[in-house]
């Protein structure tokens, strides 16, 4: 299992493998539209088929990097907020992380599967359930946002609403289409929306804008 293999580096949480970093807008959810820096962490084992970050998964072919360095290079965009991303970031210890945004009163939020305990102090975890893979206990507890991934029409309205159980009363609703599905998938998104009032529509709209 890859956690026995890079065990001290996931542990530790002081230096990252860094697939990517970029100053973007958030394209999904609750904070769409907003800027942020993106910090792409590498290293997941969950294996969705459909994942669109799929360079990211395995750790070992990205450069580490130390906390300080991502967080400087953050610090020099006009970011206001950092999204932590990746990869699975919940795979690390994501205290120094966290610590190191906050010294520099940077807003931070996660995008996650919650597979794992979710470490570090967050302005606001996006919690996007996997069928390989279900979230700890306590990820549904820390969510702000569930945002559930529709493929499969037939089989994900119904699991969407298994995971909603889970999470805290606050927590706002999401579904998404998963992307190269959208166009087949929306119409359904829609009505099923309509009808399910508690459920809110996030689109990938970085997709739409054909931004990073
Ligand atoms: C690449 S994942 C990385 C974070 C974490 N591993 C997770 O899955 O939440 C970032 C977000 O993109 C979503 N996502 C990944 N592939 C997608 C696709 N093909 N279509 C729609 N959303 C996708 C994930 O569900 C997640 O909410
Ligand atoms: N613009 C933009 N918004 C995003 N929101 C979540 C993303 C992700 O890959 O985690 C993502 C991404 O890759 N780009
Ligand atoms: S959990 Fe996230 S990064 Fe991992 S395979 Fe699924 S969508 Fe991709
Ligand atoms: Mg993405």
């Amino acid at each position: 299992m890859m956690r026995d293999k890079y065990k001290e580096i996931f542990e530790a949480g002081t230096d990252l493998p860094l697939v990517e970093d970029f100053y973007t807008i958030q394209g999904e959810g609750y904070h769409t539209g907003k800027p942020a820096y993106f910090i792409r962490i590498g290293g997941c084992d969950i294996g969705c088929r459909w994942c669109d970050s799929k360079i990211s998964w395995n750790p070992k072919e990205h450069r580490l990097i130390s906390v300080e360095e991502v967080v400087r290079k953050a610090v020099e965009s006009p970011a206001k907020s950092v999204v932590v991303t990746g990869g699975e970031p919940s795979l690390y210890n994501l205290e120094p992380l966290c610590t190191e945004l906050k010294k520099h009163n940077i807003e931070n939020f996660l995008e996650t599967s919650g597979a794992y305990e979710i470490t570090g102090e967050w302005d606001w975890i996006c919690l996007s359930p996997k069928a390989n893979k279900a979230p700890v206990a306590s990820s549904y507890k820390k969510a702000n946002e569930l945002k559930f991934i529709i493929f499969d029409l037939e089989k994900d309205f119904a699991l969407a609403e298994e995971h909603a159980k889970l999470v805290g009363d606050d927590c706002l609703l999401y579904l998404q289409s998963e992307w190269s599905q959208y166009v087949h998938n929306i119409k359904a998104i829609v009505e099923y929306v309509k009808n399910n009032p508690k459920w809110n529509i996030s689109l990938q709209s970085h997709k739409f804008m054909r931004i990073p």
